[in-house]
């Protein structure tokens, strides 16, 4: 099976450059790869690339994820988070292809206490979260092998993320403040591509030409947590291991999201309900604090070759 997958070098992209090794051969690019085009500023360029590789699966992991940036960049987040995913459908479904697409939480507008199911209508309250419903429209309307997966708050080995900041600021400061009352789930990056791959096993087995399973699925860590409680679990975490570095921070409080102005809104309410994708690929998703600590567990580790 030929596997094209965009967006290589992010924090999915590269989780996903391992979970889908197994599978077949894969053709990763990133934005600047010098021998099939795949800046998706340039959206049409893309069809070139499909027509030329004819894959039979494209994983689509590349977006425009400055959420505050983008309120300032509408056109080029749209370019990237809608258009272009726009053409990689249209030239998926021409050549048969399944197409997996990444969403977001942040296309919901926060209300409510409840988990968002799939069938809630969406509602974005800021610009890469309209331009990423966008995309999903697209993606929905060209291409019939379709997988949207609709995930929050994504952390990984490589590339920025919240984990990362708070380290840093812990570093730099003594007095830290994170907002409390957005609630939502942090994924593992390396959950995800593994899901992913799961995915793409069940639906490539299926018979030929049936687009059954496709659709939208929300995929999160199980659990919640909020962004001050996150933040703390991070620190403590550290803290606790023998090889902690050195910290300055010696305060952290909750803070309403009032009291953290930034240029996009943020939703209160993130939380995913990922029982449709658990039920119809017979998954069971861990617990947000389990993939956190694991990954602050291997950045903490001396950097030896293990002898077993
Ligand atoms: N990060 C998060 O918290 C969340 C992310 N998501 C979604 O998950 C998916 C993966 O996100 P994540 O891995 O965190 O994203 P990252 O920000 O880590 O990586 C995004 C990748 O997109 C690529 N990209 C950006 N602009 C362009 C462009 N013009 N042309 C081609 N490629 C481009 C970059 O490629 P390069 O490095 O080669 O320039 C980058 O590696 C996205 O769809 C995102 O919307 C959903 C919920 C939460
Ligand atoms: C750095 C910092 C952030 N915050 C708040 C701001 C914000 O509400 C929250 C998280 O901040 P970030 O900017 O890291 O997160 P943000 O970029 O909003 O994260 C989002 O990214 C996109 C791509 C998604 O799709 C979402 O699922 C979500 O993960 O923490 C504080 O309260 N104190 C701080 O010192």
């Amino acid at each position: 099976m030929k596997i094209l997958l965009l967006g290589k070098n992010g924090q999915v992209g590269r989780e996903l450059q391992r979970s889908l090794a197994p599978l077949g051969t894969v053709v990763a690019l990133g934005s600047k790869d010098e021998r099939w085009p795949s800046d998706f500023t340039q959206p049409q360029s893309l069809r070139q690339t499909v027509e030329a590789l004819r894959p039979q699966v494209i994983v689509n992991a590349a977006a425009y994820t400055a959420v505050d940036r983008a309120e300032s960049e509408p056109e080029q987040a749209r370019r990237v988070n809608a258009t272009a995913p726009g053409v990689l459908a249209e030239a998926a479904e021409s050549c048969g292809a399944w197409l997996v697409h990444y969403s977001t939480d942040y296309v919901f507008d926060g209300s409510g206490t409840r988990a968002w199911t799939e069938s809630d209508a969406p509602a974005p309250l800021n610009v890469y979260g309209q331009t990423k419903l966008e995309g999903e429209q697209q993606v929905q309307a060209r291409c019939r092998r379709h997988l949207i997966l609709r995930t929050s708050w994504v952390y990984g080995r490589h590339g920025g993320n919240f984990i990362r900041s708070v380290l840093r600021l812990a570093a730099e400061r003594e007095e830290l403040r994170f907002v409390s009352d957005q609630i939502g789930a942090p994924t593992g990056a390396d959950l995800i591509a593994d899901v992913t791959a799961h995915l793409l096993r069940s639906v490539t087995r299926s018979e030929i030409g049936t687009s059954e399973p496709a659709g939208i699925y929300h995929l999160a860590a199980a659990g919640e947590t909020n962004w001050y409680a996150y933040a703390a679990y991070i620190l403590e975490t550290v803290r606790a291991h023998p090889r902690a570095p050195a910290l300055r921070a010696r305060r952290l409080d909750p803070i309403p999201s009032q009291a953290y102005p930034t240029a996009a809104r943020r939703p209160l309410n993130s939380r995913l309900d990922t029982r449709k994708i658990q039920q119809r690929f017979d998954l069971a998703l861990p617990d947000w604090g389990e993939g956190v600590r694991r990954l602050l567990e291997d950045w903490l580790q001396p950097p030896v070759i293990p002898h077993s």
